[in-house]
C-alpha cells in the first residue's frame, strides 16, 4: 500500500514536480542575490526617521520607502512628473542603482506559482505541492523501513544502482523538500479558501490629525523610535494635503504618523495568524532567510534525479510483475512455485523457472507466498523463491506466509526446495529463506534439495541450482535468467596465455577484440567495430553452443584498454569453460555485457586491498591496470605453483615498477611454502589493520571457500578495532565477487 501510495502519484506528478522544483531552485537564489546587493546597517544604527530624512535629501519627491525581506531599501519617487524607483543606501540615502524587478525572475516565479496559467495553474501547483507532501511522507516511511527503523536512518545504506541513488538523495533532501511541500500546500490551501484567511485589515484612517505645518520627516518622534530593521514600508502623505498622514508598516504591525506632530495616531499589532503566515512565506521562499533559501534550492535540485530514478524503479517493478501466462490451477498443478518478493526482482527468476518447467511438460502453478493454498492435491514439488527484507524479515508478498502455513495440510509426497535471494551486504543474509526452509521442515515436509542462497541476483548460481533440481526430478530443463536481454557483441580471440596445466588447474587469460566485419577491406576505416563501454569487474555473459544458460566471467580489462580480457579456469566437465579453453586466436564468440558497479574500487587515495585466488585475479589486475594515479593498492593472491600458474606475473612486475601496484604478496599452495592467501594476510596483520583504520577498502574475488576463509581471517585481524567485516560491508568497504 505504502509503495502504491509512493509510486503512482509520483509518476503522474513527476513532470510537474520537476518544473516546480527546477523553478524553485532558481527562485531560491533570489534572496541570496538580493542580500548580496543590499547595504545592511547594524541593529539600532539607523532609525526610520533618519533613513527617511536622508532619502528625502536625495529624492525630494519620495512617495514610498520599502524595505525588502532581504534588507534592500527601495525608494519610489516622482521627479518632474515621472515615477521612478531606486535601490538606495540606508547609510546615506543615496541611490545605488535603479530598481527594476528582473524579468527573468518574474517569469520563473509565474511558472513556479501557476505554470503561467492564472488560477487554474495556481490550483495545479497547489495540488502538486500536496502530492510532493504525500511523496515525502510515504518516501520517509519507506526509507525508515529500508534502513531498519528510525534510529538507523542515518546509517550507511546498503544496496546499489538506481535504488541506492534514489534512497541516498532522498535522505539528503527530504527535510528541505518536506518543508517546501508543507509550506507550499499551506499557502495554496489558504489562497483557495481551504484554510481560514489570516490577512489583516489595518487600522481605520485616523479621524483627527493635527493639520499644522509638516515637520521635517527626520524629526518625527514616532519614526525615530522604529529601527530600520523593523521597517516594511513607509508611505508618505500627499505633498500638499495637511490632513494626510504617514502610513507605517513594520514587522510588528501597522500605524499612522502625524506629519506635523510626529505622533503615532493609531497602531494595530499584527494578529498571530498574520505572523504565522509571514513565517510560512519566509520558510517557503527563503525571503529574509537567504541561507534557508539556498538549502531549499539544493534540496529542490535533487527532484529531477529522484524523478528519473523513481520512474526507473517503478518501471522495472512493473515489468517484473506482469501477469503469468498459462498458470495452472491449484487443483491441477504438479509443481508449485511460491514467490516472496518486495521489489519484484525475484519474480523475474520465478518466471524463468516457471517457463522452463512448463516447457518440460509440467503443469505449474505460480503465486505469491501470501497466497499459499491449504492444499495442492496433485503437486509433488513445492519450490519457494524468496527475498529477505528489513532485518532478515519477510518481503511484502510473503508476510502472511508463516501464518498461513499453520493451516496448510499436505501429504508426505510433497517435497520442497527453498531458494533464497538476498544481498551479503546485509547482516542477515537471506534470513527469511532460512526461516521458511526450517518452518517447512517443522511442518513435516521433506526436502527435495537443501536451501540455497543467491547473492545479488547471481544468474549463474540460479542456473546451477536449476541444473541440480533438474537432475533430482529427472526432468531435463535448464534455467536462464536475464533481467533485460542485453544486445550481444561478436568477439574475436586475439591472444591467449595459458597457465596451470602442470598443477591440474588449467587457466587461460583470453583477450578479445570486437570481431572484424567479414569481407571488409582492412585498409578501410571502421573495419573493426568499437567495443561497447565496460569496466574491469563488469561481467561477460557467454552461452556455450550446447548450453542454454549463460555463464558469467569477470572482466579483467576496461574498454579503454582496447581489449576485452577474461581469465578462465577450466572446470572438470565445465561446458562453458571448456568451450572457451578450446578457442584458438581468430575464433569468434557471442557474448553480452552486464555492468557490475557494486564491485569497483572506490575513487580517492585511501588504500585498496585486493584479495583473490586463482582466476579471481582477473578483475583485480584490471583495477591495478587502471590505477595510473598510483593510489595505494595492495594485492594478496593465492595460486598453486609459481612455476606453473602465476597468472599475470610479467604484468604485475611492471605495475610494481610504475607504482600502479604498491605491494604484491603471493601464496602458493603446491610449492614448498604450502601457503594460502589467508596465511599471507595473517602475516601482514598489523599492516592490514592499520590500513583499515585509515579507511582502506577490501575487494575479494575468487571461489566461495577462499572468500569465506578470507572473511574469517579479516574478522580476526579486525578484532582490536570497533569494526568487523559486516560493518565494512555495510559501509561499502568490503566487496566480494564470489563464484
Ligand atoms: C531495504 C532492504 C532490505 C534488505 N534486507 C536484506 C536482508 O536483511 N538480508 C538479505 O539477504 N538481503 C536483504 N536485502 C536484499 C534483497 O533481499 C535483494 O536485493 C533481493 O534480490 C530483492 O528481491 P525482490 O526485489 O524480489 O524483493 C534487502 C534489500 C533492501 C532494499
Amino acid at each position: 500500500m505504502l509503495r502504491q501510495l509512493h509510486g503512482l502519484p509520483g509518476l503522474l506528478a513527476a513532470l510537474l514536480l520537476v518544473t516546480l522544483a527546477a523553478t524553485g531552485a532558481v527562485l531560491a537564489l533570489a534572496p541570496a542575490m538580493d542580500r548580496a546587493a543590499a547595504v545592511i546597517p547594524a541593529a539600532g544604527e539607523v532609525s526610520v526617521a533618519e533613513l527617511a530624512g536622508r532619502v528625502v535629501e536625495h529624492y525630494p519627491g519620495t512617495e514610498q520607502i520599502v524595505r525588502g525581506p532581504s534588507g534592500g531599501v527601495i525608494v519610489y519617487y516622482s521627479r518632474d512628473g515621472q515615477p521612478g524607483a531606486d535601490l538606495v543606501s540606508p547609510l546615506t540615502g543615496e541611490g545605488i542603482a535603479p530598481y527594476e524587478p528582473s524579468a527573468f525572475f518574474t517569469w520563473v516565479r509565474d511558472l513556479h506559482r501557476s505554470f503561467l496559467l492564472d488560477d487554474a495553474g495556481r490550483m495545479l501547483a497547489g495540488a502538486v505541492a500536496a502530492v510532493m507532501l504525500l511523496l515525502c511522507i510515504s518516501g520517509t516511511l519507506l526509507l525508515v523501513r529500508r534502513s531498519g527503523g528510525w534510529t538507523a536512518l542515518l546509517r550507511p545504506l546498503p544496496g546499489s544502482g538506481g535504488k541506492r541513488i534514489h534512497a541516498e538523495l532522498a535522505r539528503f533532501a527530504v527535510l528541505g523538500l518536506l518543508l517546501s511541500a508543507l509550506t507550499g500546500s499551506y499557502m495554496a490551501a489558504q489562497r483557495f479558501g481551504l484554510l481560514p484567511e489570516t490577512s489583516q485589515i489595518g487600522p481605520a484612517f485616523p479621524a483627527e490629525v493635527a493639520g499644522g505645518q509638516p515637520a521635517p520627516v527626520a524629526t518625527l518622534s514616532a519614526l525615530s523610535k522604529v529601527d530600520l530593521r523593523e521597517l516594511r514600508e513607509l508611505v508618505f502623505p500627499y505633498p500638499d494635503d495637511p490632513q494626510d498622514v504617514y502610513s507605517l508598516t513594520t514587522s510588528d504591525g501597522f500605524g499612522f504618523v502625524d506629519q506635523a506632530t510626529g505622533e503615532l495616531l493609531k497602531y494595530q499589532s499584527r494578529s498571530e495568524g498574520s505572523v504565522i503566515q509571514q513565517w510560512i512565506v519566509s520558510l517557503h521562499t527563503g525571503e529574509g532567510l537567504w541561507w534557508l533559501g539556498l538549502i531549499l534550492g539544493a534540496a529542490a535540485l535533487t527532484v529531477p534525479v529522484l524523478s528519473i530514478t523513481g520512474i526507473t524503479i517503478w518501471w522495472q517493478r512493473h515489468r517484473a510483475s506482469e501477469q503469468l501466462p498459462d498458470n495452472a490451477d491449484v487443483s491441477q498443478a504438479e509443481a508449485v512455485i511460491l514467490v516472496g518478493s518486495e521489489g519484484n526482482t525475484t519474480w523475474g527468476f520465478a518466471r524463468a523457472l516457471r517457463a522452463s518447467l512448463h516447457q518440460a511438460g509440467l503443469r505449474v502453478h505460480c503465486s505469491e507466498m501470501n497466497a499459499l493454498a491449504d492444499h495442492y492435491p496433485q503437486a509433488s514439488m513445492l519450490l519457494v523463491l524468496t527475498s529477505t527484507y528489513g532485518n532478515g524479515d519477510a518481503p511484502a508478498s510473503a508476510r502472511r506466509f508463516m501464518a498461513r502455513l499453520s493451516e496448510f495440510r499436505e501429504g508426505k509426497a510433497l517435497k520442497y526446495a527453498v531458494l533464497g535471494f538476498g544481498d551479503r551486504q546485509f547482516p542477515n543474509f537471506c534470513q527469511f529463506a532460512l526461516d521458511v526452509d526450517a518452518a517447512l521442515a517443522r511442518k513435516g515436509l521433506s526436502r527435495l534439495h537443501s536451501v540455497e542462497l543467491i547473492d545479488r541476483c547471481c544468474a549463474s548460481q540460479f542456473s546451477e541450482w536449476g541444473d541440480r533440481i533438474s537432475e533430482l526430478i529427472r526432468t531435463p530443463f535448464s534455467l536462464t535468467y536475464d533481467p533485460l536481454p542485453s544486445p550481444t557483441v561478436k568477439l574475436e580471440l586475439v591472444e591467449r596465455s595459458d597457465y596451470g596445466l602442470a598443477v591440474q588447474a588449467p587457466t587461460s587469460i583470453l583477450r578479445f577484440e570486437a570481431a572484424e566485419q567479414r569481407g571488409w577491406p582492412k585498409f578501410l576505416p571502421r573495419a573493426r567495430k568499437a567495443l561497447p563501454s565496460f569496466e574491469a569487474g563488469d561481467l561477460l555473459g557467454v552461452i556455450p553452443p550446447q548450453g542454454q544458460a549463460a555463464r558469467f566471467y569477470s572482466l579483467a580489462s576496461s574498454s579503454t584498454d582496447g581489449v576485452l580480457e577474461i581469465c578462465v579456469r577450466k572446470k572438470p566437465g565445465g561446458l562453458c569453460s571448456g568451450y572457451l579453453h578450446d578457442l584458438k586466436p581468430g575464433d569468434r564468440i557471442d557474448g553480452f555485457l552486464r555492468h557490475n558497479p557494486d564491485f569497483r574500487p572506490a575513487v580517492g587515495n585511501t588504500p585498496v586491498i585486493l584479495i583473490g585466488a586463482g582466476a579471481g585475479i582477473g578483475p583485480l589486475t584490471g583495477f591495478i591496470r587502471k590505477n595510473t594515479k598510483g593510489n595505494p593498492m595492495y594485492l594478496y593472491w593465492g595460486g598453486r605453483n609459481s612455476q606453473s600458474d602465476f597468472l599475470y606475473q610479467p604484468e604485475l612486475g611492471r605495475y610494481l615498477e610504475d607504482n600502479r601496484l604498491t605491494g604484491l604478496n603471493t601464496a602458493f599452495s603446491r610449492s614448498d611454502e604450502r601457503a594460502y592467501v589467508q596465511d599471507k594476510l595473517r602475516q601482514d596483520e598489523i599492516a592490514v589493520r592499520q590500513m583499515v583504520r585509515t579507511g582502506a577498502q577490501i575487494l575479494v574475488c575468487g571461489g566461495r571457500d577462499m572468500a569465506e576463509g578470507v572473511k574469517q581471517v579479516i574478522d580476526e585481524i579486525l578484532k582490536p578495532l570497533p569494526v568487523d567485516v559486516e560493518t565494512l560491508r555495510a559501509e561499502g568497504r568490503y566487496l566480494e565477487d564470489v563464484y
